[in-house]
């Protein structure tokens, strides 16, 4: 997962290749509670590991149910309708899909538990759940504000004879926790009225279709009266396989849709689900084709790619598909004509104020966004140099974050800044690394920044902590030389001239593999080997001999990779990398160099002198500077920095301020 600040999309082109979705998190977080509430052994397969469910699975096990999970497989011993605690206080997080039928369970079952959640939980509204469960005889008081969590839920006297009354025009989610815990207390049928429109009705058919899965047959007229039936009791379904997260394929299926696929790959194939899923999301498939996706389907499988371009603006009621609709919000920007999302005031109470966020961050493309109390209307920017770029603020929701990764297909070919990217923990934690597997741009729009210099300047240090801070990947092409040093001193191989050609050779093939912050070759570990002065001596002797060096250079370009790249080393901007938009050469006195290589080796128990130590690297940046393949120099565009008085933090901060400097946000 991205834990950076940030994370900047280089303009996407194409693309294609399989992916396999994460668990979708409305089954996972029903069945993770329906099988605490029943008896017995339920092992649940494929179920979604975020945030969501984390909140979920901890509170079912402070209420005292057995949880044993491997990877994502979680296997429950049901609380058989009691909990084992009837004390406590559980942290909902974020989550709507916990504490509301959790609310609903613990309110009937009794007892005195505390239930609340981040700022925005407390903000999110539960009254109309409370209001229909007191209607039962539970005991549930606000500790905060009234009609919004925190909550405090004590013994209730239960009346179950009257026809309970839920409203169902703010979130479906009250119904479906009162489906989901009546049958705890269903000794006589009970009877569910709502009240006002039901939005959100697919959402309620995963409820029916995973109860029964459980053994619960809720009768059901209309969308308008429910019946939990008397004396019904939930039963394991022994195994249960969650759905991927239709939700989650929504952004996949839109990347089939607006880009050109990639030669050879056709389209994108999304694994998990099928278009007969359960899930109400599945139905962002036909809003997709009416906008001009081509998609098919097979049993757990669907296939999208480009059909209609550029796509066709809808006029569309989302009420069935309130999460997935925020994706058509983001293909709107690709549509001819004006996108109309109607029936959506759902998005007002989510995570954030989901049409306000929409309609504010798809301005920042130069979109003309109309915003009303239950419907967006999304005009796209005139023309390619109509388009602008921003920094999306994504408001700690996940789906935000997620959608609009996909404005980075912009006709203009601007990068995309994606702020907070871990927001995506609540449902897909992976979301950018699954992004980047299915999702190609040319090498020359992925970005990379050089960092070359002499010995112990404190490249490698710089790389790795732009890198982190970037989320790029990290090329340490000293390492690489290093490498080739030891295998070739290892097979006995001359280290100059009449050894050029069998090294070469051999630095074609190398067996390599950096794990973590482990070096491997050939399948043994070589992290503190190849850090031996005496190997980087080596290495330098090598890195003189040209066969070698070009050897090297297509494992080099094969870092590039989405998003961006820093590369340290000797020659990252002058050969490897020319193009890179931003060259670092670092030096520092050969007095501070030693001093620090110095410090470095005595911290690590490897006892050297200071004079011998800049003797050697004098010696070693003699070699490297005065070679004639690639010597060490500053390319020509390179900015010089001199670190010698600089802590790391400063030169960081340096390099991450001309790094800023460059970009269009
Ligand atoms: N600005 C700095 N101030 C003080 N110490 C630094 C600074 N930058 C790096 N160092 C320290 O100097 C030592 C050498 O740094 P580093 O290994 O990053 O250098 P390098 O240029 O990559 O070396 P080599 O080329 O030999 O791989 C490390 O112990 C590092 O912590
Ligand atoms: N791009 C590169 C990287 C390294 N080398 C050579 C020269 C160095 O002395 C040696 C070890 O590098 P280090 O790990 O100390 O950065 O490898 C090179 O020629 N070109």
């Amino acid at each position: 997962m991205l834990t950076t600040a940030f994370v900047d999309l280089p303009p996407l082109q194409t693309a294609g290749g399989t992916i396999t979705l994460p668990g979708s998190k409305s089954i996972s977080n029903r069945v993770l509670l329906l099988a605490a509430l029943c008896q017995g052994t339920t092992t649940l397969h494929d179920v979604l590991d975020s945030d969501d469910t984390r909140v979920m699975l901890a509170a079912l096990t402070t209420l005292g149910c057995r949880i044993a999970q491997t990877g994502n497989t979680v296997v429950i011993e049901g609380l058989g309708g009691q909990p084992a605690q009837k004390q406590a206080h559980l942290f909902m997080g974020n989550a709507g899909t916990a504490i509301r039928p959790l609310t609903a369970a613990l309110a009937l079952m009794g007892g005195s538990f505390e239930l609340s959640g981040v700022p925005r939980m407390h903000e999110r509204p539960i009254g109309d759940l409370v209001d229909a469960l007191r209607q039962l005889g539970c005991q549930i008081d606000y500790t905060g504000k009234d009609g919004y969590p925190p909550l405090h839920i004590g013994q209730p006297q239960l009346k179950l004879d009257a026809p309970i009354k839920v409203r169902g025009d703010v979130s479906s989610q009250f119904l479906t926790a009162l489906l989901m815990a009546l049958p705890l207390v269903a000794k006589q049928a009970i009877v569910i009225e709502v009240v006002g429109e039901l939005i959100s009705r697919p959402y309620i058919e995963i409820t029916l279709n995973l109860l029964a899965r459980f053994g619960i047959q809720i009768q059901r007229e209309g969308w308008q009266r429910f019946t939990v039936p008397a004396g019904c009791q939930y039963q394991t379904p022994g195994t249960l396989y969650v759905e991927a997260d239709a939700s989650s394929a929504s952004y996949f299926i839109a990347a089939g849709a607006i880009a050109k696929s990639t030669t050879g790959t056709k389209s994108i194939k999304i694994l998990g689900l099928g278009a007969d899923s359960i899930q109400g999301d599945i139905r962002f498939i036909e809003a997709a084709q009416a906008m001009g996706a081509k998609v098919s389907s097979g049993p757990n499988w669907l296939e999208v790619s480009q059909g209609q371009w550029p796509l066709k603006a809808i006029d569309l009621d989302c009420n069935h598909i309130p999460d997935a609709a925020m994706t058509l919000a983001v293909m709107a920007l690709y549509a001819q004509g004006t996108t109309t999302l109607r029936n959506i005031a759902s998005w007002r109470v989510k995570e954030t104020d989901r049409i306000a966020a929409m309609a504010c961050e798809l301005r920042k493309f130069g979109a003309t966004v109309v915003e009303g109390a239950d419907f967006i209307q999304v005009t796209p920017p005139a023309s390619p140099a109509d388009w602008k770029t921003g920094s999306i603020h994504t408001y700690d929701d996940h789906r935000i974050a997620m959608c609009f990764s996909l404005a980075a297909f912009n006709p203009a070919q601007w990068p995309v800044r994606i702020e907070d990217p871990k927001c995506v923990a609540k449902t897909f934690p992976d979301y950018f690394e699954a992004l980047f597997s299915v999702v190609q741009t040319a090498p020359e729009h992925i970005p990379v920044i050089c960092v070359d210099g002499p010995t112990a300047s404190g490249k490698g240090t710089l790389a790795a902590q732009l890198a982190s801070q970037l989320g790029y990947h990290l090329l340490d092409s000293g390492a690489l030389y290093r490498i080739t040093a030891l295998a070739a001193a290892q097979a006995g191989l001359a280290l100059n001239a009449s050894g050029e050609d069998a090294i070469a050779n051999m630095a074609a093939r190398l067996n390599i593999a950096f794990k973590n912050d482990q070096v491997w070759l050939d399948g043994a570990e070589v992290t503190e080997q190849i850090r031996l002065e005496a190997t980087g001596m080596q290495a330098s002797q090598v890195s003189a001999l040209s066969k070698v060096r070009t050897a090297l250079v297509a494992l080099q370009h094969s870092f590039r990779r989405l998003p961006g790249l820093v590369a340290d080393g000797r020659d990252m901007g002058t050969v490897i990398f020319p193009d890179a938009p931003l060259k670092v050469f670092l030096t520092a006195s050969a007095e501070q160099r030693a001093q620090r290589r110095y410090k470095q080796l005595i911290s690590k128990g490897n006892p050297t002198t200071l004079d011998s130590l800049r003797a050697d690297l004098e010696a070693r940046d003699a070699r490297d500077m005065s070679r004639s393949a690639s010597p060490l120099k500053p390319a020509q565009d390179a900015l010089l920095m001199d670190n010698s008085n600089l802590s790391i933090e400063e030169s960081v901060n340096q390099v991450l301020t001309w790094w800023q400097d460059k970009q269009p946000f």
